[in-house]
């Protein structure tokens, strides 16, 4: 199979992730072994400190794991030099965080852009109103994020992360500052791309009505996956973290 050719837009090895070393060291990730198929949709749950950021960071090429592999859009991390790392994260994987990160001095439209002038592309404007018609703010373009509203900022970040057509987006609690109304239309924006366009999402969450919208929720424990979840609804998430959250350290 050619590179590009892979069904799994991301792929985890056997991903060890420690921090410090001897006594004091932590692993944050133990022997993680995880396929997120093209065209899905995943939640990363689990409770503090289970490993979930850490997770997130070595699947994007934002952290390197201690032992183990990771490929992307079939692209093996492994070996890449940081500057290799770096076009990769520019140009095959997407982010949104909890805190929108929009340059505040600039528009809508010059947000969206900017991952094309960092990557030295030329920004196409109707590519760029595309995209911004697709999260729903064809008629916000020049507007600044302080004159729109939390839900319509984090429509401004989807649209800068999707500009570069990435094999994968990530969101880290994408929906975390964000009331439940708005939530669920930045969630559903978040389905349609899979379903609709085929991406792939790969979001970490704490609340189990977001995950309910995913495919799939992978439960992380003590940096381990402890189990999957296929199509539940809020409710048997909630039910299913409670017992984790309850289980004796
Ligand atoms: N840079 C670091 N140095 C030392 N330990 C770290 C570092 N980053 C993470 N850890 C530890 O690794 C473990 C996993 O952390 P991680 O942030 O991935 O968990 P998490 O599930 O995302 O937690 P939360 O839900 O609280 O954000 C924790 O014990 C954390 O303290």
């Amino acid at each position: 199979m050619g590179e590009h050719m892979s069904d799994d837009a991301v792929r985890l090895s056997s991903v060890t992730r420690r921090h410090g070393s001897g006594d004091t060291s932590v692993t944050a990730l133990d022997q993680v072994s995880l396929a997120f198929p093209r065209g899905t949709f995943t939640a990363v749950m689990g409770p503090s400190g289970s490993g979930k950021s850490t997770l997130l960071q070595c699947a994007a090429g934002l952290d390197r794991p201690t032992s183990g592999s990771v490929t992307v859009g079939g692209t093996e991390l492994t070996g890449l030099s940081e500057t290799a790392l770096t076009l990769l994260r520019r140009e095959r994987v997407g982010f949104v965080f909890q805190a929108f990160n929009l340059v505040s001095s600039l528009t809508a439209e010059q947000n969206v852009s900017l991952p094309l002038r960092l990557a030295g592309r030329r920004p196409d404007r109707a590519r760029v109103r595309e995209v911004l018609r697709q999260v729903g703010l064809g008629d916000r373009a020049r507007h600044r994020p302080t004159e729109m509203s939390g839900g319509q900022q984090q429509r401004v970040a989807l649209a800068r992360a999707l500009i570069t057509r990435p094999d994968v987006l990530f969101g880290d609690e994408p929906t975390g500052a964000l009331d439940s109304r708005t939530s669920r239309e930045v969630l559903t924006l978040l389905r349609g791309m899979v379903d609709r366009d085929g991406r792939t999402v790969i979001m970490v969450t704490h609340d189990p009505v977001a995950a309910s919208y995913a495919d799939r929720v992978v439960l992380l424990v003590d940096g381990r996956v402890d189990g999957e979840l296929l199509g539940a609804g809020a409710d048997a998430i909630a039910a299913r973290l409670s017992g984790l959250e309850a289980a004796p350290c």
